[in-house]
């Protein structure tokens, strides 16, 4: 594998040895991953750490996160051993755990494992902000990836890596191990590795960068996908004996009309989504893990986002975007069983099986014209949507999730949802059945040079064909939308099915 610079070498180094002892690259997350449940076993509930008092505000933290409040026995990050200084500032004994956390546990987890969603900790679903609250932690290993339909956390980190030329297949698989290892950690509301913030030596950079210590698991769930460019690369080559293992349709998406795509807002090798309920929890994840791959995979954009825009469970209250309006109501949802089978998840008879139980994900960064909006009269923006702004009815009558009918007129004879309403070419009656489960954040990043805030929606779908993404997106040429409406960033992954314990992420690609 490819030689590993400063940054990133402690943590990795260690990883490598461990790996280097014997065992297949699979394994080796599976060794850890026992020690790391005896640690679950055996661990306390620590007193508040004084650091997670600093480091546990959530900046801005609206009403929402006051409704995710931490339990006691939140799982929170370890730092041990500690060394006197460590102590000093208040980190002093192993956080940890709460997922051992008792009956209110268990109807959680029953609750949840209804909807095919399980949650390891404690606090009800109903009422916060993701369904899961700040102290839950999220299985990182099942059927499929965690993070899909999962109910949508309040905070998303997104990143796209691009691998190293260096990195051989071997060197690869490496990464996928420890990054998997790494993750299974840290959505446990653990350091990336154990004492990996201030348990390690004085004279190397510590493998865990520590702004998550004290913090709970947060929701925090973890989502790899695979680009077109881990399959061949530019140039053609199959650098890692992969391009016959490519599913057909990962390609780039085609060109839409309106599209002014940003090269370093799009594409991508790799791709990890973190979503949480805490912005430094996610950001911690992102960072530890673009760390790890230091060498062999640079980051080539990354998107933060806020104010999740849908809802993905039945539970959840639905959200608004920034154009104000109710944002989810019609989005499949968790429950929805076998609408997620026939939309969601690739079957064994779709091919390729090593991606059976995985799914597409298509990323659209679609910068909104917000201010232009803002001049728009509210009964124009209702017939833009095709839904109301208050409850989110549809204009054909009802309340929220009243079927449209998009054959109800008026007294004039004149449709009540119009013909470019957005809901109206959205739909899947518009589009040959196709639907998808939308994951989209709101994002603010700054402002322009004209004083207009660089503001809109960073587009998530997951879906078991591209062709879904792609039906609908052409029906939306038509869209009225479209006047405030920009997509700046695109990209498109093959998201694997659900980890093993013991195996790596997307081990099936390469058996
Ligand atoms: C290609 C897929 C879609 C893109 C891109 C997209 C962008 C986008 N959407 C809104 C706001 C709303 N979308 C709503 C519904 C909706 N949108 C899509 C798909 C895309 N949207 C679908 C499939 C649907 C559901 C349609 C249906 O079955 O009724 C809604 C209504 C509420 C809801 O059901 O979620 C709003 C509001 C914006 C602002 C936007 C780009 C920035
Ligand atoms: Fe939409």
């Amino acid at each position: 594998m490819a030689t590993q610079p400063n940054a990133g070498r402690v943590g990795a180094q260690r990883r490598i040895e461990t790996s280097a002892d014997a065992q297949p690259a699979g394994r080796v997350g599976a060794q850890r991953r026992i020690e790391t449940s005896t640690d679950l076993d055996t661990g306390s509930t620590p007193s508040a750490p004084t650091r997670s008092a600093e480091a546990g505000s959530t900046p801005s933290a609206p009403t929402r996160s006051a409704e995710a409040g931490s339990t006691p026995s939140s799982p929170t990050r370890s730092a041990e051993p500690v060394p006197a200084r460590s102590a000093a500032g208040g980190v002093s004994r192993r956080g940890l755990l709460g997922l051992l956390g008792a009956g209110a546990a268990g109807a959680a987890v029953g609750a949840a494992s209804a909807t095919g969603i399980t949650m390891a900790a404690t606090s009800a679903m109903a009422g916060t902000g993701s369904g899961g609250g700040a102290a839950s932690a999220y299985p990182f290993f099942g059927a499929h990836q965690a993070g899909i339909v999962t109910p949508a956390q309040d905070r998303l980190h997104f990143a796209a890596f691009d691998v190293a030329s260096t990195l051989d297949r071997t060197g690869l698989i490496e990464l996928l191990t420890e990054w998997t290892d790494a993750a299974a950690r840290l959505t446990q509301g653990l350091e990336v590795e154990e004492g990996g913030a201030v348990g390690g030596s004085d004279y190397a950079p510590p493998a865990d960068t520590g702004e998550a210590l004290g913090l709970p698991a947060s929701g925090l769930t973890i989502t790899f996908g695979f680009g077109p460019g881990l399959f061949t690369d530019a140039s053609g080559a199959d650098r890692f004996g992969l391009a016959a293992r490519r599913p057909a349709a990962l390609e780039s998406l085609p060109r839409f009309q309106g599209d002014a795509l940003q090269p370093e807002r799009s594409g991508g090798d790799l791709c990890i989504q973190a979503c949480a309920d805490d912005p430094q929890v996610a950001v911690h994840a992102i960072r530890n893990l673009s760390r790890i791959a230091f060498g062999r995979a640079t980051l080539r954009w990354s998107q933060l986002g806020f104010g999740r825009t849908s809802s993905t469970s039945t539970a959840q209250a639905t959200p608004r975007n920034l154009f104000g309006f109710k944002d989810g109501t019609a989005n499949l949802k968790a429950e929805d069983g076998s609408a997620l089978d026939d939309h969601v998840w690739v079957q064994s008879a779709d091919g390729p099986a090593w991606l059976a139980g995985g799914s597409f994900l298509v990323a659209r960064r679609i910068r909104m014209i917000i201010e232009n909006w803002d001049r728009v009269q509210l009964g124009e923006q209702e017939q833009l949507v095709g839904r109301s702004k208050g409850e989110g009815a549809p204009l054909s009558g009802g309340t929220e999730f009243t079927e449209p009918d998009f054959e109800a007129t008026g007294a004039t004879g004149t449709p009540l949802i119009d013909t470019k309403a957005h809901v109206r070419l959205a739909h899947h009656s518009s589009n040959g059945g196709a639907r998808m489960l939308r994951r989209g954040y709101n994002f603010v990043d700054g402002n322009d040079e004209l004083g207009r805030l660089d503001a809109g929606l960073f587009f998530l779908s997951y879906q078991r064909s591209p062709e879904q993404f792609i039906a609908v997106q052409r029906s939306l040429a038509a869209d009225g939308l479209n006047e405030y409406l920009k997509h700046v960033g695109s990209a498109i992954f093959a998201v694997p099915a659900g980890v093993r314990e013991g195996e790596y992420v997307g081990q099936a690609l390469f058996a």
